[in-house]
């Protein structure tokens, strides 16, 4: 029999839910002593525009790339922010507690995705702050997560 496999996107619930996600993970941010002073300067815009950038790359509508940024334009964001791993790390903390407390989905399948893609964001957003430039083409597409693994280790 074959089954419908839903992407993250309609898993999670859609773009309500990303929106709600992260408006009230900024929220967090902003009370938070650690990430406030990385964070107080970004704009109106920016809780959308992530909220926006995860769920396209999570197989929702291309919002983002389409009328507010592109993968390039994310990366750019990020160079010469110097962010920590203790910012890493509390980063992913606070989006895990609110989407703990907005009841996204807690399956083990899910999750399991979720974090990886935390992880690896993450991560990237990390490396890429500690640089004035990057290597990536301006064209560089979205990037795509789904229900598997990575597949490969980063080769730069
Ligand atoms: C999956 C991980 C991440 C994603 C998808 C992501 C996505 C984004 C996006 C889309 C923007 C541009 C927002 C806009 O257009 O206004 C942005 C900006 C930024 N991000 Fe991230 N980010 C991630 C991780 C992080 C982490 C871990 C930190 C720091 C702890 C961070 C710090 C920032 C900062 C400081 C900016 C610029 C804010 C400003 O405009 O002043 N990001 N990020």
């Amino acid at each position: 029999m074959a089954v419908n496999i839903p992407t993250l996107f309609e898993w999670a619930g859609g773009t309500p839910v990303f929106e709600n996600l992260f408006n009230k993970f900024y929220d967090k941010v902003l009370a938070d002593e650690l990430l406030e002073p990385v964070f107080k300067h970004m704009s109106p815009r920016h809780r959308l525009h992530v909220a926006h950038f995860v769920a396209e790359v999570f197989g929702g509508p291309k919002t983002y790339s389409q009328n507010e940024g592109s993968h390039y334009a994310m990366i750019n964001k990020h160079l010469q922010k110097h962010l920590t791993e203790a910012h890493r790390k509390r980063w992913i903390a606070l989006l895990l507690q609110t989407a703990d407390e907005l009841s996204l989905p807690d399956d083990p399948e899910f999750r399991s995705a979720f974090i990886a893609y935390l992880e690896w964001g993450t991560r990237i957003a990390v490396l890429n702050s500690q640089t004035d430039s990057t290597a990536e083409p301006p064209d560089t597409p979205m990037p795509k997560w789904g229900w598997r693994e990575p597949g490969g280790p980063n080769i730069p």
